[in-house]
């Protein structure tokens, strides 16, 4: 029997040079580049099977945000999950956590949404951001959370199996088409 097919499309999110781009490289292609080239918008495809699913996802890989940039309706419709992505190494990354998962919900008129919070950057020497604090950000927008290298390919696959695991929570678990307007509603 074939396995049940759902089509998923994530956002991801965070503020510049947290490593977005490096992460979705590492997961789609297996690789990682030290250089950096801002991004302006990007999209990946991927299919994988988990617990006998086969999940078509198209992952989109925004430019760095900051608390003034202006929220991107592009980045919400549609959008069935959410990976928002800060550096360890970087206490105003993080900070800008909050800002954006208060925008999203606040254009898709929802209290919560499927939603990763993913500490980047693990490998770096110079944490900013102790692990606790970003698992009580998580905890308190009912978020999962995650830290990663990109460069050591630590916990890369878990970032989006996690997600794709909040949206099957969050939603019916068996929609397959992205909402045709605004965000799925809780
Ligand atoms: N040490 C280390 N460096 C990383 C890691 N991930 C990304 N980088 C580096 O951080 C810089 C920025 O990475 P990008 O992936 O381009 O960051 P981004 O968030 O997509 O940046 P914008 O496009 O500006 O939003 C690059 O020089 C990467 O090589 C990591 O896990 N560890």
């Amino acid at each position: 029997m074939p396995a049940e097919l759902r089509k998923r499309k994530v956002a991801v999110l965070g503020a510049r040079s947290v490593g977005k781009s490096s992460l979705i490289m590492q997961w789609a292609e297996g690789c990682f580049l030290d250089s950096y080239y801002p991004t302006i918008e990007n999209s990946v495809s991927k299919s994988l099977n988990l617990k006998g699913v086969q999940y078509d996802c198209e992952v989109i890989d925004t430019a760095g945000q900051d608390e003034y940039s202006i929220f991107n309706s592009r980045h919400a419709v549609g959008i069935h999950g959410y990976v928002l992505v800060y550096s360890v190494a970087s206490r105003t990354s993080f900070d800008m956590i909050q800002v954006l998962y208060d925008k999203i919900v606040d254009f898709c008129g929802v209290s919560q949404i499927p939603c990763v919070i993913v500490g980047s950057k693990v490998d770096l020497p110079a944490r900013q951001v102790p692990t606790e604090e970003g698992q009580q950000l998580a905890k308190e927008n009912s978020a999962a959370w995650i830290e990663t290298s990109a460069k050591q390919n630590v916990n890369v696959g878990k970032v989006f199996e996690l997600c794709l695991a909040q949206v099957d929570k969050q939603t019916s678990g068996k929609q397959t088409e992205a909402p045709a307007k605004g965000c799925t509603l809780m």
